[in-house]
């Protein structure tokens, strides 16, 4: 007698897997808080190190808290010579995001904490995992063209020394603030899939490197954070404004995916679309190149008079990580920069009221069945 099919939720749509206190996304009015925080106020009020703070503490901190947390972050960044050695290994054309994943799992057998899971030692080791990822990716982004890593300034906040370590200068204070929106609106977005798997792997009792080693290879798929290169590589394809309405018609035809587009969890726009598309429209008036924003507003017009489809957040921040100069692969790699603090919020969270994550699978196989002789088998 076969078993009745039990509800089962392809892509756990609609599953409430946990609690979380860490942020809400609220589709009905597009919006999201982190602890209790309207994002697009955390961006014109803060900036990222103290929503770092905010994520991983609940509150956001008071100068002196934050005078703390920024000294901490700024005498870690410095990687160690063994992974420099190793990054200068990788092959010269491994995506970035494999070379990261890499560089935090080598960071995990380097951290003298790394067995200790006790929520202390995971705050230690978040933190020195928020300070040597953007290095190792900007170093391993310089590699990977024949140029000299650059080490970190220690005398520079988070952004800065981000534009420092992968192009030797810091640009205007206008490029700093949109990259740091950026920073703000990547960080945290309750359970989309690399947060789960973050938790997932930290369910087990493992260790945190284990855990955001993990979640970067969630996140680099092209339907979660890989997206925002495919945006770009998208709008690369389209000659002009003027022809992006009939590229992306063909594209209908062909029923392909446009990127940037869609969210599992918004249906009637991303809450943090408006603020990065402000964000990404002063980069194009900072460089003085609008052909991107134009083509991105041709493209916005039609997916949603043909399709009803929002965009998302990886839609304004291709174009926007591209007019501040950064290589295309280089652009999940800063969506690990912003979301490590989001991962490691949820791995504290996890550890403190822990059970294994163990879901059942339906089965739909064969029938028990004996092992047939290897001379009986076709
Ligand atoms: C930071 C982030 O991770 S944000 C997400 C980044 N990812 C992308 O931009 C990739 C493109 N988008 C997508 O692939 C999807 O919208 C996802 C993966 C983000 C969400 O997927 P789901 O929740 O499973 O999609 P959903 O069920 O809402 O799709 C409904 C319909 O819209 C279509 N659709 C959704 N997004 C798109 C899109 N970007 N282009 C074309 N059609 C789309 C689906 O094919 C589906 O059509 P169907 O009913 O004919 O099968
Ligand atoms: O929530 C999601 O599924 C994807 C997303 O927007 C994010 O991770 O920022």
């Amino acid at each position: 007698m076969s078993e009745a099919t039990p509800d089962i939720r392809k892509g756990l749509v609609g599953v409430y897997a946990d609690e979380s206190a860490v942020s809400k996304v609220m589709p009905e009015t597009n919006s999201l808080t982190y602890r209790g925080y309207a994002v697009q106020d955390l961006c014109e009020e803060s900036n990222f190190e103290e929503v770092a703070y905010l994520l991983w503490h609940g509150e956001l901190p008071n100068a002196a808290q934050l005078a703390a947390f920024q000294a901490e972050e700024r005498a870690n960044r410095a990687l160690s010579p063994a992974l420099l050695r190793v990054l200068r290994e990788f092959p010269a054309d491994a995506h970035p995001m494999d070379a990261i994943r890499t560089a935090v799992s080598f960071m995990g057998m380097e951290d003298a904490e790394t067995a200790d899971i006790s929520d202390a030692a995971q705050r230690r080791k978040a933190l020195r995992l928020l300070a040597k990822i953007p290095a190792a990716v900007a170093a391993a982004n310089r590699l990977s063209k024949g140029l000299e890593p650059i080490a970190p300034d220690a005398s520079l906040p988070f952004c800065e020394n981000f534009f420092h370590m992968v192009f030797g200068k810091v640009p205007q204070k206008e490029v700093i603030k949109s990259f740091d929106v950026s920073m703000i609106l990547y960080a945290e977005h309750t359970f989309n899939a690399s947060t789960y798997t973050t938790r997932l792997v930290t369910s087990s009792m493992s260790d945190i490197h284990s855990a955001i080693t993990a979640g970067i290879g969630s996140l680099k798929g092209p339907l979660h954070g890989g997206a925002n290169e495919a945006v770009m590589h998208m709008l690369s394809e389209i000659p002009s404004p003027e022809a992006a309405e009939a590229w992306l018609r063909e594209r209908f035809d062909h029923k392909a995916l446009v990127m940037g587009f869609g969210h599992r969890v918004y249906k009637s726009g991303d809450s943090r679309v408006p603020t990065m598309k402000k964000y990404a429209e002063i980069m194009a008036e900072v460089v003085g190149d609008t052909r991107w924003m134009n083509t991105s507003a041709v493209l916005a017009r039609v997916m949603l008079e043909e399709k009803k489809i929002h965009p998302n957040l990886d839609f304004p921040a291709g174009p926007a990580y591209f007019l501040m100069g950064f290589d295309i692969p280089l652009f999940t790699p800063i969506f690990v920069c912003s979301r490590i603090t989001g991962w490691a919020a949820h791995v504290f969270e996890q550890g403190a009221d822990n059970r294994l994550i163990r879901p059942l699978s339906f089965y739909v196989g064969p029938e028990q069945r004996a092992v047939p002789p290897m001379s009986t088998r076709g």
